[in-house]
């Protein structure tokens, strides 16, 4: 089997992206951030109070004949971003792009924090990191991957997301038309459940290419790239006016300042990040400031290669035997 699905950015920004999913029969549809930094397939629901629903799809179960209720099993989940939820879990017919799994685990939300009730584009996750980080208990979850992994064509599937555009993701297969030159992959470390593995160096602008393994998780599920501080004091060093601000939680510049290119390397291939996707946005809709696109991981405790670096690859996530992940230019 594969599937095929669109990755649509919630806004104008890029913040976040969406894919079209199914649950249930008849099929009610939800549009689900597909996130390799978390392992919960979780939806805004007929159970979550409506004073933390603003726009967003629900699922109901009482409405699917294929739903069953997970009794006795609860999940709770905290997000780096200090967003998160909670709830119970039904099991049900679950499609991705034509990508069926049936008796997936869909884990309906009793409470959602405020930031994710104000993202009213986005109607739940559907976690592709390892089954391990599951939050279900007594008995933890399979991820959609995981279940639907048996009847794929490859054990894989692939993020090709797009600056200011809707991408895809592919499972089940790799499709030669979405990238150029090959691919370059690079071990996985699979504990304790992110797609954890190195960079092999960068470099800011046209200064020359540093070699050093920096660890980190690619996270599509994460807006923008964290990294060490002294490669981010590094860059902006070369950005006039910019300023690491507490006030605005990182590095920010005058939005008419001239932006380098930043270079990340997996192995010997090289990807070069645009200035513009480093141009994140500006910190407030008429203010002439600007908030970057890559940022210091210092406060994470983890770096992560989020969609400012994913957008400019495809990117491969295999689950084979020992896991790897790809990148391509494209
Ligand atoms: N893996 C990521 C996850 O997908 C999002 S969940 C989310 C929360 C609020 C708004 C939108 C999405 C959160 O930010 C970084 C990390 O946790």
């Amino acid at each position: 089997d594969t599937g095929s699905a669109a990755a649509i950015p919630i806004n104008e920004v890029d913040i976040a992206y969406v894919t079209p999913v199914t649950i249930g029969t008849p099929p009610q549809t939800l549009m689900l951030d597909l996130d390799t930094g978390s392992s919960d397939l979780w939806v805004f629901s007929s159970l979550t109070p409506s004073n933390q629903v603003r726009g967003q799809e629900i699922y109901s179960p009482t409405k699917s004949s294929t739903s069953k209720l997970l009794s006795g099993h609860t999940w709770s989940i905290r997000y780096g971003d200090g967003s998160g939820s909670r709830g119970t879990v039904y099991t049900d017919n679950f499609t991705i792009g034509g990508l069926e799994v049936k008796s997936q685990a869909v884990q309906a939300a009793l409470e959602v924090s405020s930031m994710l009730t104000q993202e009213q584009s986005l109607d739940g996750l559907v976690g592709l990191g390892f089954s391990a980080l599951n939050t279900v208990r007594p008995s933890s979850q399979l991820t959609f991957f995981d279940n639907a992994r048996p009847n794929l064509d490859e054990e894989v599937f692939t993020a090709d997301l797009k600056y200011h555009a809707t991408g895809s993701y592919d499972f089940g297969f790799i499709d030669s038309k979405k990238y150029a030159g090959n691919i370059t992959y690079t071990a996985v470390q699979q504990s304790p459940g992110y797609w954890t593995h190195s960079l092999s160096g960068y470099s800011v602008g046209s200064g020359a290419f540093q070699a050093s393994q920096i660890s980190g998780i690619s996270d599509t599920g994460t807006t923008l790239l964290y990294l060490p501080t002294a490669i981010v004091t590094a860059y902006y060093r070369q950005v006039q006016g910019a300023q690491n601000s507490q006030y605005y939680g990182g590095y920010v510049f005058p939005c008419s300042s001239t932006l380098p290119t930043f270079t990340f390397g997996i192995e010997g291939a090289r990807f070069t990040i645009p200035a513009s996707y480093i141009n994140y946005t500006r910190i407030s809709p008429t203010s002439t400031t600007c908030y970057g696109g890559l940022q210091s991981s210092s406060g994470l405790g983890i770096n992560i290669f989020g969609d400012v670096a994913l957008k400019r690859a495809f990117v491969v996530f295999s689950g084979t035997n020992p896991p790897r992940i790809g990148f391509a230019i494209k």
